[in-house]
């Protein structure tokens, strides 16, 4: 595995001026980026979001999912406290691809859960390699996080590899009737912690 840092640029958004840094990752053939605000290496631990492509969700504005809604409520959240990090892995569909993610939404369109439809595709449920995330640290210099996720799995996956998460911070946001299912299978069957059924703003 080869991250290589290419080069930074501004970046205006609606949350504010983030600073944009490219990473080419040569062994997967795919671009990465972190978007950084506010002095991101003294030791004070970083508000961050380790943040997997949705096409449909991030661009595409898809309510089959939570991740559009998770993606800007970080940014607003980073924006509000003028310091952190989204580092944005192109690891779509939990690492399947886009067009084997349609396939796998077919399959739910008829009937399968999001964790059936990957094992009927002959994926596990989650086939994420976060090991790309630290060599973008490291570039970055940033030594520790709190990271606003909900997903346990993701905070092992990444102590495991050696990065240092100081607090887990909810990130429950985007429910809605088309994505109540979904949540409920990454509640049941992915170890996701759901405070209640409501939006936890937090
Ligand atoms: N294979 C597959 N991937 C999906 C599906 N729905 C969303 N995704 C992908 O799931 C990834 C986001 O992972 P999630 O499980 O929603 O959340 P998480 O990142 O593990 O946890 P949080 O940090 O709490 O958001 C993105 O890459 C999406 O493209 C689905 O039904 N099938
Ligand atoms: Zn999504």
């Amino acid at each position: 595995m080869t991250v290589t840092f290419v080069e930074s640029s501004k970046l205006p958004t609606p949350w504010g001026m983030f600073v944009m840094h490219g990473f080419a990752d040569s062994s997967l053939d795919k671009e990465h980026v972190v978007l950084t605000m506010g002095e991101i290496t003294s030791d004070e631990p970083v508000l961050a979001r380790v943040h997997s492509e949705c096409l449909t969700g991030d661009a595409l504005f898809s309510m089959r999912c939570d991740c559009g809604p998770q993606l800007q409520a970080a940014m607003h959240k980073i924006s509000i406290v003028g310091r952190g990090a989204i580092f944005y892995l192109r690891q779509e569909g939990r690492g399947i691809g886009l067009l084997n993610k349609i396939k796998a939404y077919h399959l739910q369109d008829c009937g399968a859960d999001t964790v059936e439809a990957n094992e009927q595709l002959g994926f596990g449920a989650d086939m994420r390699d976060y090991s790309i995330l630290k060599p973008m640290m490291d570039h970055l210099n940033i030594e520790s996080l709190k990271l606003m996720t909900n997903n346990p799995r993701k905070v092992k996956a990444l102590e495991d590899m050696g990065v240092a998460i100081v607090e887990r911070i909810p990130h429950q946001t985007g429910r809605n009737p088309h994505n109540a299912k979904y949540l409920e299978t990454k509640k049941g069957k992915l170890g996701h912690l759901f405070e209640d059924d409501n939006d936890a703003q937090s």
